[in-house]
């Protein structure tokens, strides 16, 4: 991507995250896990990065798909919901994307839901036509009525969203739902899911100059070998030869085990790297099936 004529060429990378919020804390360890460490500058609003030429700016969310389409940051992370809110707000416009989602990250899951009052009979988005519904994703809604093709008014609220409603404002909305607690506490029901969100890495939808893009890859490769081992497990474990076709296939989502032959007769040691839960039933079906010395290591790191 060639950055816009009036922004300089970087030899740094420049991340925007949340700075305060749901997504703030997730979005540094995973960065901290691939190795990235900063600096904080004194209005804690810039992070200056140390092992790598990879800064953080930190913002509110909701500025952070605006500043990768301004090219004054090149990568972001923030929840699908608001990428692609702002993105219907400029590709409905006709006019096209200039960032798209790089990677999804696991985390600030949730889903963009229509919620009507317990009280209705639920038969089907057709209700909703000539109703108002309530909503902070005008962009996203709009869109939804028009592809069921329905014809209703969009209330633009801010934030408290779920008592329109009872405030006469709308007849529904259309909120952000993770636990569901909101909606109980106002009497709401969840009927269609609009979107399902997650924390994302968002980037531009063409290329880096040839510096930034390096540092892009190197940052992705890490990303993607952090996202790949974060709930994988090293399972470690003795068993006589004889017992390996019984015991192979217990080893949850395992690549290839590293197996070593023991210096005392038929055993063997085995370490499987494992991206399955390794849960306490499973160690004691491996147990009862004749494993020995069971042990279960965290990983930190893996490169591909
Ligand atoms: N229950 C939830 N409510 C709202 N957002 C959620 C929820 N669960 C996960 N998220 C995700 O977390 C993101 C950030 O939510 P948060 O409430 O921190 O944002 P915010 O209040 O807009 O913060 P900011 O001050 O940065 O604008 C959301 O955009 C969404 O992707
Ligand atoms: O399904 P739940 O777990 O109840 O979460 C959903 C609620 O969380 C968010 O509000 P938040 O608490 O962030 O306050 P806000 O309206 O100021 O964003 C969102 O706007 C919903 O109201
Ligand atoms: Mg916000």
């Amino acid at each position: 991507m060639s950055p816009p004529a009036n922004t300089p060429v970087r030899d740094r990378l420049r991340i925007a995250i949340q700075k305060s919020g749901r997504l703030a804390e997730p979005a540094r360890a995973l960065l901290a896990s691939c190795g990235l460490s900063w600096r904080e500058s004194r209005d804690r609003l810039f992070c200056y990065g140390e092992s790598l030429p990879i800064d953080l700016l930190l913002v509110r969310d909701d500025d952070i798909p605006g500043l990768i389409a301004d090219g004054v940051c090149d990568l972001g992370i923030v929840g699908r919901n608001v990428l692609l809110e702002q993105d219907g707000g400029r590709s409905g416009n006709g006019r096209p994307s200039v960032y798209r989602e790089w990677r999804a990250l696991g985390f600030g899951g949730c889903r963009l839901a229509l919620a009507v009052p317990d009280s209705w009979d639920w038969q089907g988005p057709e209700q909703l036509a000539g109703k108002r519904i309530a909503t902070s994703y005008p962009a996203l809604l709009s869109r939804w009525l028009e592809e069921q093709g329905i014809a209703a008014d969009v209330v633009l609220l801010s934030g408290s969203v779920e008592i329109a409603p009872r405030l006469g404002q709308a007849e529904a909305i259309c909120d952000l739902v993770s636990s569901g607690a909101t909606l109980t506490a106002n009497q709401l029901k969840p009927v269609m899911t609009l979107l399902e969100s997650e924390a994302v890495l968002a980037g531009p939808s063409t290329e880096f100059d040839p510096v930034r893009g390096e540092l892009a890859d190197l940052l992705l490769r890490r990303l993607d070998g952090a996202l790949r081992i974060r709930h994988s497990k090293l399972l470690m474990f003795q068993a006589p030869r004889s017992l390996l076709p019984s015991l192979l296939p217990l080893l949850p989502d395992a690549e290839a085990p590293t197996v070593m032959r023991l210096d005392d007769g038929d055993d063997l040691a085995l370490q499987a790297l494992c991206h399955g839960a390794v849960t306490w039933q499973r160690l004691e079906e491996l147990k009862r099936a004749g494993a020995r010395g069971l042990m279960v290591l965290p990983v930190e790191g893996m490169l591909a």
